[in-house]
Parts: structure tokens; sequence; C-alpha cells
């Protein structure tokens, strides 16, 4: 569905002097775009739709300029092969739509101050990647956020390194009086879903945390917003380099990341299976793709335009993962993981705090959760012939819990608050999707387990 000038002038014979006003001012990519946006919407109100698309589109526009970029430079196809054009989202721009003070900002850190990753910049550690396909910061400078121009120079892997350009991102706040969010067709795809697909939605996020603390309201726009893609095996779904427009949470199928460094073949980093998601970077940083992501079967997504994953499901993410992204770096058990893979941890855990004497799991209970201890210490006992007996104490850092998800056996220990303790947990299903990776060392250390303690019960 690329609809460029070049093959628009096959079709409508744009003379050539048009045709180049027409890429200057970045009205081809716009149509494009636009046009995207009409076959994936089909909205019954097709002029309205597009007057809201385009007053949208100048809201954005307003809010970035670009340095030596012009606003043409968004594509929706990934440069691998049309058909595999990223098929929802449309912004021409990639960077971050500025609601100051407003409650459309994006999500809960940043209220009145700007976008999140100024604010993560100024603290010296905002997550996004380097060349290694790891995290780091050196290349991107982000200034005051409610001063001058933001500059940033993603670091990019692969062959779109060669394309590599400096953004100026104004942090000027953004007048969105007049403009809600809210309303349908607000540049915000808004596709009324049947009560089999809102079950199918419901069904497919039911794995994914991200998505089980929305408000009602928050829900229903985020759902609204959702739109299912197909893809074919070996299909690519986000190219590196390219810029964001979606975020993506997997329906079913399986889905490949791939990371190409400068001169190095391309290496497969991650799958990502139901319920997992990915294409968050580049829509929370404003950087370029940091991976390709590929079909490694026909997949069906949920994609979510920039705008609504900004506004609504981006703060929480944050959050999560700069609460325990320091934590899970200590973690022994987590150390297959990439530092993506360990991000995606974070994305999945849940806090708890258990009082001194209260039983975490019990001996013989069916168990559906995993524990990690973040503070405080635990007793694990066993009851046997002679009574209870204590087997082991657990410290900030150890794990728990795990036996009766690689075994689907009954709990084979009761384990206990010695004091206050704090926990974070993760459910059959987000544990099956994100400790992959560590399947192999939880299964080896259960056999030592065995020296010391019955997991036959
Ligand atoms: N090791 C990794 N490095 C970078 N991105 C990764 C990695 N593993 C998975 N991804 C995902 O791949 C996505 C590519 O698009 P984004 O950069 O927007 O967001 C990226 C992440 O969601």
């Amino acid at each position: 569905m690329d609809l460029t000038t070049s093959n628009l002038a096959n079709v409508v014979r744009i003379p050539q002097r048009e045709e180049q006003y027409l890429k200057a001012t970045g009205i081809d990519q716009l149509l494009s775009n636009l046009v995207s946006q009409l076959y994936i919407h089909k909205p019954e109100d097709a002029i309205n739709f597009m007057i809201n698309y385009l007053q949208h589109t100048k809201l954005e526009r307003n809010s970035v300029s670009f340095s030596g970029a012009s606003s043409s430079s968004s594509s929706f196809s990934s440069s691998f092969s049309s058909s595999t054009s990223s098929p929802v989202g449309s912004s021409s721009t990639v960077t971050t739509l500025q609601v100051n003070g407003s409650p459309q900002s994006a999500g809960g850190e940043d209220e009145g101050n700007g976008a999140v990753e100024m604010e993560q910049d100024k603290k010296g550690n905002g997550n996004h990647l380097d060349q290694s396909g790891e995290y780091g910061r050196e290349d991107m400078q982000v200034t005051s956020p409610d001063g001058g121009p933001v500059d940033i120079d993603p670091t990019l892997s692969g062959n779109r390194s060669l394309q590599r350009r400096r953004m100026a991102i104004s942090s000027e706040p953004v007048d969105l009086s007049g403009f809600d969010a809210d309303m349908p067709g607000n540049g915000v795809p808004n596709t009324p879903k049947s009560p089999e697909t809102l079950q199918a939605l419901e069904e497919a996020l039911r794995t994914n945390v991200l998505f089980a603390h929305l408000e009602e309201d928050e829900r229903r726009q985020v759902f609204d917003a959702m739109v299912e893609v197909k893809f074919n095996a070996n299909d690519i779904i986000i190219q590196q380099g390219d810029e964001g427009d979606n975020f993506y949470v997997v329906e079913s199928g399986e889905c490949e990341i791939w990371i190409a460094k400068e001169g190095q073949p391309p290496q497969r980093v991650s799958v990502v299976r139901e319920g997992g998601s990915f294409g968050e970077l580049a829509l929370i940083y404003g950087t370029q793709r940091a991976a390709t992501v590929k079909a490694a079967t026909d997949v069906t997504l949920w994609a979510i335009d920039r705008v609504t994953y900004r506004r609504i499901l981006m703060g929480a993410t944050i959050k999560k993962r700069k609460m325990y992204e320091g934590f899970l770096e200590k973690v022994p058990i987590l150390a297959p993981l990439n530092h993506w893979e360990r991000l995606t941890v974070a994305d999945a855990l849940e806090p708890e705090v258990y009082h001194d004497g209260e039983v975490i799991i019990r001996q013989g209970e069916r168990g559906d959760s995993f524990f990690i201890i973040v503070d405080g210490e635990t007793k694990v006992s066993q009851v046997n012939e002679q009574g209870e007996v204590e087997v082991a104490r657990l410290y900030p850092s150890s794990y728990f819990g795990e036996i009766a998800l690689l075994t689907d056996r009954p709990r084979a220990a009761t384990v206990t608050a010695i004091g206050n303790v704090k926990v974070v947990k993760m459910d059959r299903d987000r544990f099956n999707r994100v400790m992959g990776p560590c399947e192999e060392i939880l299964r080896r250390n259960m056999e030592i387990y065995n020296q010391y303690i019955s997991t036959k019960i």
C-alpha cells in the first residue's frame, strides 16, 4: 500500500515539476498515509475522517521541526518489500506529541514536564539501544524539556545507519485546545469491534500485564484504537532504522527480532510469542527502530498507533522498567536474558508485600505464580513424616514457585514471610512467555533442589 508519487505519477500522470513539488512539501507521503488510513479503517464518514486526520497531522507537525529532513521522511512501507509495509499508523513525524500539563501527555510519568524521553535523559540513565543492540545513551542529547530544541542523533545499526540524520525536536508545548484526542477519527484509529473481536482482544491481552491495570475508560480507548493485522511467515513487520509508527501485541504466531550491526550479518536476538509485544522503543524514545522484527510463522498482531500508545500505555511501561531494571540486572536466574528481554520481565511483574508469618505459597496447593524476592527474608519448609521441617531460607534476588509451573505439580514446599517481605510475581502465562531463555537453568536448579528438598510431592 505504498502510494508514493512515483507510482501515483504512473496512475494519474503527474508532471515532473508537480511531482517534485509534492515530494518537497511532503504531500506525497501525507497522501499515501491518508489513503492507507482509509483502507485500514474504512470509515463511514470518510470526509470527516480525512479532515480529522489532517488536523491531527497539522498539530503534530507544529510540535516538530526537523533539521535536514523533510516531513515526508516517514514511510509506511518497509524497505524490504512493499507487501510487508507497516499497515497501520500514519504519522509523518517520528517525534512526540507533547501536551504540557494535560492528561493527554504521555502517561503518568511526565505530567507537566515535557516528554518522557527528556525526563529520562535528564537523569542520564535513559534506555535506548546503542550499536551493540544494548542500551546506552552516549549519542542522544536532549536538552531542557521546557527550553530550546532537543537534539537527537539516534544511533543506528545495519544498513540504515548510512541514512542517519540529526533531528531537532522542538520541546515547545503544543496548543491542543480544541483537540479532543478521544474524539473518534482524531488521527487516532477508531475501529468498531464485534463482540467476538472484543473477546479475542481480551484473550490476547490477558497475559500482557500492561493492559491489566487500565481504567475501564482507558481500556475502551485502547481497544477502539487497536487494529488487527496479519503477516505471512518471513514478512518484515518492523525494519531496523525505520521511523516508529505502531506498537504491536502478538495475538498468535511467533516473531523474530533481528539486529544488524554495521559490517556484520544480522543476528537473531529474541523471539516474541503470543501475548508478547514489541515496537515500543521507537515510540518511547523517538528513536528509529532498534531492530528488525520478522514474522517467523504466519502471525496475527494487534497494532496500536503511536499517539494512543504514548497517551495511555507508555507511562506505566516506563515507570515499571525504571523501577525494576536495576534490580533485575542483579537477579542471577535472569542472566541468560538480554537487556530487552529483562525489560519485558519488568513489564510482566506485579509487586506484592507479605507480613511476618504470612504464607506466600503453601505445599500441596496448585501453583500459578512465580516469585522473586525484592526485599526481606522467607522460610521454605516441607511437611514430611517428621512434621514440618525448614529446608531453606531465601533472600533478595532469590526466586521460588517455579517447580509447580515447570512440572505442573502442586507446590513442593511452603514459603513463609519472615518479617516484611516484598516480592514481585508473574503468573503462569507471563512466566512461560518471558522466562523461556531461563528454562534450562531453572530445570537444572530444580534437579539440584532434589538434594535437599523433595520435589515429588
Ligand atoms: N535486543 C533488542 N534490542 C532492541 N529492540 C529489541 C530487542 N529485542 C526486541 N526488541 C524489540 O524490537 C523492536 C523494534 O522496534 P522498536 O525499536 O520500536 O522496539 C524494539 C523492541 O520492541
